[in-house]
């Protein structure tokens, strides 16, 4: 995977536990899964979920990004999981909980590109650095364990980690490299969903981790151009005459058309 690919919008976890969930994701829309052997397995069933994982992937999930989630730094599971992935066809590694970029390191050796978890408040203040490093091409924001990191009471909202959020969507930008919001858990509000994909995309994420099949297609609309979008940027891009002009009511200059013609490419490639 390179940074010239358009981002994944929607990332699905599918716990590799979960002998369903593997096969049922075959079918599912989703731009990338992660294929969990952190949060979602519990720790009697990790050896087993590396199996399957690796059978999973061995296997193959025709026209889909395969990403996997290993445990973290310090974890004892994340030796086993190393050795498990070794040699995988992965187009991305998930590497929870890193608060530095040393926390990279054990995974630097495979080759994959990483994608780095911001979930604790050490790795706000680090995101940077993190986002920085040559193996980082994502950051991916772990919003429940941040809020539980933080002590916020339950059901407390991401306003009391607007910062935190933003942090990380400024981090991925001044590295140039992606970035993709944490998991809404209520997997019967589809409207909630819709609601927060749309302000995920508004924050500037390029897609969202999801962790339900119902969530997908609305993730997939979210983070897709509209038709209304489309249309605007056409009509910019074919009345800027280059430099500040007066255009609809407002100034637009050069970044402006830039902006159109990206939405318009990334149209085009779905
Ligand atoms: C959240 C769930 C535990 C809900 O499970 P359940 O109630 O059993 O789901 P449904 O009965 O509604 O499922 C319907 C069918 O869909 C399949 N399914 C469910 N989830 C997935 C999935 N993620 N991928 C693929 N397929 C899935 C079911 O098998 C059913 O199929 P069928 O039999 O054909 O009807 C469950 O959805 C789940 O486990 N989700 C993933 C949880 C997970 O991976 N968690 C870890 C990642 S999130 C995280 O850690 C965030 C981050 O680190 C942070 O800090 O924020
Ligand atoms: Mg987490």
């Amino acid at each position: 995977m390179t940074q010239a690919e358009f981002a994944p919008r929607s990332l699905l976890y599918v716990p590799a536990s979960n002998a369903r969930a593997l096969e049922k994701a075959h079918a599912l829309a989703a731009d990338m899964l992660i294929i969990d052997l952190e949060d979602a397995v519990p720790a009697d069933r990790k050896a087993e979920a590396r199996g399957a994982m690796r059978a999973a992937v061995t296997a193959g999930f025709s026209g889909k990004r395969i990403a996997v989630r290993i445990n973290g730094t310090g974890s004892p599971h994340q030796a086993a999981d190393l050795a498990a992935v070794s040699g995988l066809a992965l187009d991305g590694l998930v590497l929870p909980k890193v608060d530095a970029p040393t926390d990279l390191d054990p995974a630097r050796a495979l080759g994959v590109p990483l994608f780095a978890m911001i979930e604790t408040p050490a790795a706000i203040y680090a995101a940077r650095a993190i986002a920085a490093d040559p193996a980082t091409h994502g950051l991916i924001a772990g919003l429940n364990d941040l809020a539980h990191e933080l002590r916020l009471p339950d059901g407390a909202g991401r306003g009391a980690m607007s910062h935190a959020i933003q942090a990380i969507v400024l981090a991925a930008r001044a590295g140039g490299i992606w970035c993709f919001d944490g998991v809404y858990n209520a997997i019967d509000d589809a409207p909630g969903f819709v609601a927060e994909a749309r302000e995920g995309r508004a924050l500037g994420f390029d897609g969202k981790t999801l962790i339900h099949p119902s969530q997908v297609e609305a993730c997939n609309s979210a983070f897709a151009p509209s038709e209304r979008e489309i249309a605007a940027a056409e009509a910019l891009v074919a009345a800027a005459t280059g430099g500040a002009q007066r255009y609809e009511g407002r100034m637009i200059e050069d970044m402006h058309v830039a902006a159109a013609k990206a939405l318009l490419e990334r149209a085009d490639r779905g």
